[in-house]
């Protein structure tokens, strides 16, 4: 602290020295010349002199500093349950006013102004006298000084009240906000309470909120369950990904090669860093489920004994699959048990039986049909069989021998052509056409009369209600004439006669009926009671009394279905088109078929996408007795299978994967037995050779009608055996497995793809395509028998494709095409190929280079293609020119293909 002088003291008090002097001395303050130091309790001293001497003035106030500060908060309210969330914004003015305390030792300047200025210094021993002017001055500048403070007090105060009042009104607000979301909380528990309460309402009274309920809490836990395996993987990736094998083995404190590796790697699932980020993540505790990298599998303390259904034949693989083994655990335990097996093979029931009880498990001996009745019952088992029910028109099957006339007649009642558009003029599958006559609704089930045929036959007769005997006026019973009337006698559906072509001249009705009543069948008119209708097919003759013999037998019959029922059927073809997916024909049986119905048909199983009527036109619903193709299933059923629309369409699915698995069961131990009786044969019987065959159809029927005929073929040097029966186009895998089973592929309508061709021409295997099933059957008699000599053969000579086709009316719809393969020549005829199917079979009408006619078009050139009779050429199809060729019987026939 600096020194203050007499001098200093005087100059800061703005009086004389000397004057200051002498008031010092007169208060007794001990100062001699003006360079002498003043201390604080002098300066104290001199005031109290001076005080006293003036009769008390008051010092002026104490310094005073007033501090104003503002300060802006936000206050959020509400949040959580739903409530918005609300922000009030809260400002805080704060004023603060220090005083100063009385300074003892430094009186400010303004003290030492208010301190009446001494009077002139008088004579030293005279007390001085203070001067009356000094001292109204000061006491005017105190007076100001006093308003000032009040003034500034009492703006303190008000500015003091106004805050208060801020202050109170932001508390309000907040409180008020705090209210309102207390308010909006309660409301929204009360919500969330309601909801809860609803929900256990659902869950105890609604099964179906139930189920939707615990699937979707599955379904939670499974995505959560494969997060948090996911997660574990990644960690666990990461580790591995560390040089020595793990976070652990990182000396403490190093940067982890690791990590660092991660961070700066290029993820496809990962950002980069962020490895680095969730580590961070996890090392914070956080409300989020915590991830425990410990699995929850306990070690099993007692072994545990399942029971395992065991099917009639099952692989050593599925029935380790039943037990949850391996299968190498079955094989071995089989191996003990001197049962050698691979894990492909079938395994009788009672063998796969003893297998489970040597493992330790209960084996449950069951037939697939156990299973499947019971799943039945349930999908389809309510059948109403009394409700109401209406009329429905008959389902009538023409039967009868090839040739008798069955198709002309059909074709005769719907005046249309349907034996012109039929390879070598012959009904190949059941057509079905629902007939409408000016009597009433006819369905005809168009059956072909070939006796290979016989099955298809019978499956016709089962949906039938009446069947029509065909029979030639000048061929009389035949044969297949008898077969007919005994599947119809069979299948207890009434018959009527048709005896076709009465116009011929050589037509013998007498000797016809003679005939029938040799059969057993007595015409009316001989005092019988079976209904002989003469017809003829090419003049019109008899069609009328025809139709009215089937409506008479059909009212006799009081023929009805159930209106209101879930509809059922039966299929009387199937087949898989490209594009299309499975088709099948469906004779509805029961109740009304509708677009949109979940189906059920053998092993297949989906819902209606599209119907249609033999005519091809959309339809949205199907009656009794009416037939229609079906778009939707799943595969292409069986004809005959059953169909039922179902409700539950999860047990459906069941049910269809049950007598898939059944299927695929028979055709395992079908092959097993097929193979073992190869080996017999080759074994056995030395002498025995075998024939091995691959069917491949259009159709369904057309397959199986091949197959069983086939193996109907007698045979003492040469075994046929067919080793597979399928529908559709001939592909790659097809050649190699004939191949690798030294098989012909017999190809009925059907073709090889540009694949198979070339593996055709690799492998040498031997395909022989067929659009007549009796060429087939003689064929393959003939090579069976040993029989040689020439027979004629087809070859192909030249593939074109349609690349589009131009319109018209006057020469018919041309086909632009690329020849492929081959040549296309004037003078052969032709077949028109559709996803490797024969559509059509004839001769070209026209073949024209430009605007020329041409005999000839050589592949890889263009050209116009008329095909006669056949307008419905597409861009797509192939036009197939092909010519018959004379060659040498062989057992193994020429390569022709
Ligand atoms: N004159 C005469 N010929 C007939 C009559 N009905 C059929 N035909 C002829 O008999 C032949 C065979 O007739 P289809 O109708 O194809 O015989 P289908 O019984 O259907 O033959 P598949 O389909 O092979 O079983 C054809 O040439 C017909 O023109 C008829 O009433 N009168």
């Amino acid at each position: 602290m600096s020194t203050v002088t007499v001098q200093d003291f005087a100059k800061e008090l703005n009086r004389p020295v000397d004057e200051l002097l002498s008031q010092f001395m007169e208060a007794g303050v001990a100062v001699k010349s003006a360079e002498s130091p003043v201390s604080g309790d002098d300066k104290m001293a001199l005031l109290a002199y001076l005080k006293q001497k003036t009769g008390g003035v008051a010092v002026s106030e104490p310094r005073r500093i007033t501090l104003k500060r503002k300060e802006t908060s936000e206050l959020r309210l509400g949040g959580g349950r739903g409530a918005p969330t609300k922000t009030v914004s809260i400002e805080v003015r704060k004023k603060r006013t220090f005083v100063k305390p009385e300074e003892p030792e430094a009186p400010p300047p303004a003290v030492a102004a208010a301190v009446p200025p001494a009077a002139p210094e008088p004579a030293p021993v005279e007390a001085p006298q203070p001067d009356p002017e000094a001292l109204r001055a000061a006491e005017a500048k105190a007076a100001a000084e006093r308003e000032q403070r009040e003034a500034a007090e009492r703006a303190a105060a008000e500015a003091k009240a106004e805050r208060e009042r801020e202050e109170a009104a932001a508390a309000e607000a907040a409180a008020e906000a705090q209210a309102q979301a207390q308010r909006e909380r309660e409301a929204a528990e009360a919500k969330a309470r309601a909801a809860k309460e609803e929900h256990e309402r659902l869950l105890k009274e609604d099964p179906l909120y139930r189920e939707k309920w615990e699937r979707e809490q599955a379904r939670q836990r499974a995505a959560e369950n494969i997060r948090r395996a996911a997660e574990a993987a990644k960690q666990n990736a990461a580790q591995r990904a560390q040089p020595g094998g793990g976070a652990a083995a990182a000396p403490a404190g190093a940067p982890r090669a690791g990590r660092d590796d991660r961070v700066h790697r290029k993820e496809l699932h990962l950002s980069e860093g962020k490895g680095g980020r969730r580590e961070k993540k996890q090392r914070k505790p956080s409300g989020r489920i915590k991830i425990d990298n410990v699995h929850g599998f306990e070690r099993p303390v007692a072994p545990i004994v399942r029971e395992v259904d065991v099917p009639e034949a099952i692989t050593v693989g599925e029935l380790a699959n039943r037990m949850a083994v391996k299968a190498v655990e079955l094989i071995k335990v089989m191996m003990k048990n001197g049962v050698m097996a691979t894990i492909n093979q079938t395994l009788d029931q009672d063998t796969a039986v003893l297998m489970v009880e040597e493992m330790g498990h209960k084996a449950r001996a069951v037939k697939a049909s156990d299973l499947e009745d019971s799943l039945e019952q349930a999908v389809t088992g309510d059948v109403q069989e009394d409700g109401e029910r209406a009329p429905r028109p008959p389902v009538v099957t023409i039967m009868g021998h090839v040739d008798h006339g069955k198709t002309s007649l059909l074709d005769f009642i719907r005046k249309t052509r349907v034996a012109a558009g039929e390879a070598g003029g012959i009904t190949q599958h059941i057509g079905a056409y629902h007939v409408e006559t000016p009597k009433g609704i006819v369905t005809f089930l168009d059956t072909p009369g070939h006796a290979a045929f016989t099955r298809m036959r019978a499956r016709g007769a089962q949906v039938t209600d009446i069947a029509v005997i065909v029979v030639a006026a000048d061929d009389g019973v035949m044969p297949q004439t008898r077969e007919a009337i005994q599947h119809s006698k069979a299948a207890g559906a009434p018959m009527i006669v048709a005896i076709t072509k009465i116009d011929k001249p050589d037509a013998d009705l007498d000797r016809v009926k003679n005939d029938l009543s040799k059969e057993g069948i007595i015409p009316e008119d001989w005092g019988g009671d079976t209904q002989v209708v003469g017809v003829s097919a090419h003049t019109g003759a008899g069609i009328d009394e025809l139709l009215d013999a089937i409506l008479v037998q059909a009212e006799i019959l009081e023929l009805t279905s159930l209106v209101d029922a879930p509809a059922r059927g039966n299929i009387l073809e199937a087949s898989v088109e490209k594009g299309r997916g499975p088709v099948a024909t469906v004779l509805v049986r029961e109740g009304v078929l509708r677009q949109g119905d979940v189906i059920l048909s053998g092993p297949h199983f989906g819902r209606v996408r599209a119907m249609f009527d033999e005519n091809g036109a959309v339809v949205k619903e199907a009656g009794p007795s009416i037939p229609v193709q079906i778009l939707g299933l799943s595969g292409a059923p069986d004809a005959g299978d059953d169909v039922v629309v179902v409700a539950d369409e999860r047990k459906a699915r069941e049910l269809a994967s049950l007598r898939e698995q059944k299927l695929r069961e028979q055709k395992l131990a079908q092959n097993q037995a097929i193979r073992m009786e190869q080996v017999f044969a080759s074994m056995g019987q030395g002498e025995q050779k075998s024939l091995n065959l691959m069917v491949k159809a259009d159709v369904q029927g057309s397959a199986e009608a091949i197959t069983e005929a086939l193996r109907k073929i007698p045979s003492e040097e040469v075994k046929v055996n067919v080793l597979s029966t399928a529908i559709g186009g001939i592909n790659e895998s097809d050649i190699d497995l004939a191949m690798a089973s030294k098989a012909i592929i017999i190809g009925f309508n059907v073709r090889a793809d540009g694949a198979a061709r070339k593996r055709i021409q690799d492998t040498g295997v031997d395909v022989r395509y067929y659009s007549i099933i009796y060429e087939i059957i003689d064929d393959v008699s003939d090579a069976v028998s040993g029989l040689l000599g020439t027979e004629t053969r087809e070859q192909i000579v030249g593939i074109a494709q349609v690349r589009d086709v131009f319109r018209s009316s006057a020469i018919g719809n041309i086909a632009g095409c690329l020849v492929l393969e081959g040549s296309v020549q004037r003078n052969l005829p032709i077949r028109v190929l559709r996803n490797q199917t024969v559509i059509y079979e004839g001769v070209l009408e026209s073949l024209r280079r430009f605007k020329d006619d041409v005999s000839k078009v050589e592949a890889g050139t263009e050209c116009g293609i008329g095909v006669k009779d056949y307008n419905d050429v597409k861009a797509g199809d192939q036009i197939e020119c092909f010519q018959r060729v004379e060659v040498r019987r062989t057992v193994r026939a020429a390569e022709l293909a």
